[in-house]
């Protein structure tokens, strides 16, 4: 029986592990995840078969590395978890790792191939140091299992160049690496394969807007199976706010906010280099500096607590309309479909409504009921209320840990 998989997917606001068996497609043994490190206590999930459990956990778990450390020691001790009780049970790690720099393709962790990573830190320096710290404990801990990182920037490489390119100095862009990456690649990979198969249409003539949103927010543009456009850039900061991020904003701004802005913040270690401005703009901004709350569910209400909640809504629509007025142009008006995925599009009903009957003019419209719904049990679940003539409106389960295993299976038997 071949060894199982691991895969890791250290996000900002959670650290999802799921353990695959190793064959095509990957089935999953267990599941755990620590969420909730921007709102404590974190909670942890954790299911295999039909067991599952649900806990609160203490504050002294409050980041990725703390959390995965946590999964892991669990995991190995469940007495009905046979399959993966030691290295012995596992033939790769699969890590997510957002910035990627200029790598298309997933790698082998070796000395080399970590320290080139370890220069791209500054460049995600909130997502990646989790990442690389993830990547280090499982080298000392686990060091007879392969590796493999994938990287959520490369699903857009193919950006054209325009859209790629700040307009600043060409020379300090190229030597620094200063322009629009994109994230959230992975969880793009897995959506345009699960929304063409559901559509019947190869990938390579799929034209999707794909909005992932979760405690961090990204949409993208796909034409013809390839990302043209996302709204994150050269790192996971710009674009549409999130639970503890601003997105876009004036530049101008940082110079404005506060006279220690540029210096480094209190959470820079020798390793991560951050400064304050970077702190305040990536952890203490976004609904989290507009209601108190990074709880989105708290916000998506029918009748929300405050005015700032109602806010704090009304910012994420109207920013989130502007991409979709973006793509929808840029693709010609040649939408297959609007898909909704992470785990606010995926469980927020009433941003879904909103946002799409705002986009009326776009002949899009949903069915109340199976809006309301949800995704149930299904990947892709349609919610398009028939007859209509535009793009079909989809929601999709992502799931980054699936597209990694099935990426090792597919590639690597
Ligand atoms: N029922 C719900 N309605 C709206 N938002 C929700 C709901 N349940 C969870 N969320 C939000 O989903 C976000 C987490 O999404 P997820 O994609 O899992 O995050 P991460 O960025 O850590 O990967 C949190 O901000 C949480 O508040
Ligand atoms: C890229 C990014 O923002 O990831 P996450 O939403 O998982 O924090
Ligand atoms: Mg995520």
């Amino acid at each position: 029986m071949p060894k199982s998989i691991m895969a890791v997917n250290a996000g900002s606001s959670s650290v999802k592990v799921t353990f695959y068996t190793f064959e095509n497609p990957p089935r999953t043994i267990a599941d755990a995840q620590v969420s909730g490190f921007t709102a404590p206590p974190p909670t942890f999930k954790y299911q295999r078969g039909d067991y599952q459990h649900k806990e609160e956990l203490e504050n002294t778990i409050n980041t990725p590395q703390d959390a995965f450390q946590f999964i892991l020691h669990r995991c190995f001790n469940d007495p009905e978890l046979s399959e993966v009780a030691s290295d012995d049970d596992l033939s790769y790690i699969c890590h997510r790792v957002v910035h990627g720099g200029d790598y298309t393709e997933a790698l082998e962790i070796n000395d080399d191939t970590l320290h080139h990573l370890e220069t791209l830190e500054d460049l995600a320096p909130l997502h990646n140091f989790s990442a690389l710290e993830i990547i280090r404990l499982c080298k000392n801990k686990l060091p007879s299992v392969k590796s493999i990182t994938f990287f959520d920037s490369s699903f857009h490489q193919t950006m054209p160049l325009h859209v790629k390119t700040y307009p600043i100095n060409q020379e300090i862009a190229k030597q620094n690496g200063l322009r629009k990456y994109g994230f959230h690649g992975i969880s793009y990979s897995f959506i345009l394969r699960s929304v063409a198969q559901y559509l019947n249409k190869p990938a390579e003539k799929t034209n999707l807007i794909v909005m992932h949103i979760g405690s961090g927010a990204s949409i993208c543009a796909i034409r013809e199976g390839k990302s043209i456009d996302t709204s994150m850039g050269l790192t996971p900061l710009a674009g549409l706010p999130g639970a503890t991020r601003s997105g876009d904003i004036d530049p101008s701004l940082v110079f404005h906010y506060t006279s220690d802005a540029g210096k480094l913040s209190p959470a820079s270690t020798k390793e991560m280099h951050i400064s304050q401005a970077e702190e305040i703009l990536n952890k203490q901004s976004g609904w989290k500096a507009l209601t108190g709350t990074t709880d989105f569910s708290k916000i998506a209400m029918e009748n929300p607590p405050s005015e700032s909640h109602k806010l704090a809504f009304d910012i994420l629509v109207d920013r989130i309309l502007g991409y979709i007025g973006n793509y929808y142009v840029k693709l010609g008006g040649e939408v297959d479909a609007l898909v909704f995925a992470g785990g606010i599009g995926e469980k927020s009903a009433l941003l879904r409504r909103t946002l799409i009957e705002k986009t009326g003019s776009l002949g899009v419209a949903i069915d109340s009921d199976a809006n309301d719904q949800g995704p149930e049990d299904k990947t892709v679940k349609d919610i398009t209320k028939g007859g209509g003539k535009g793009p079909r409106v989809l929601i999709c389960q992502t799931n980054e840990q699936f597209e990694m295993a099935y990426h090792i299976v597919t590639t690597r038997s």
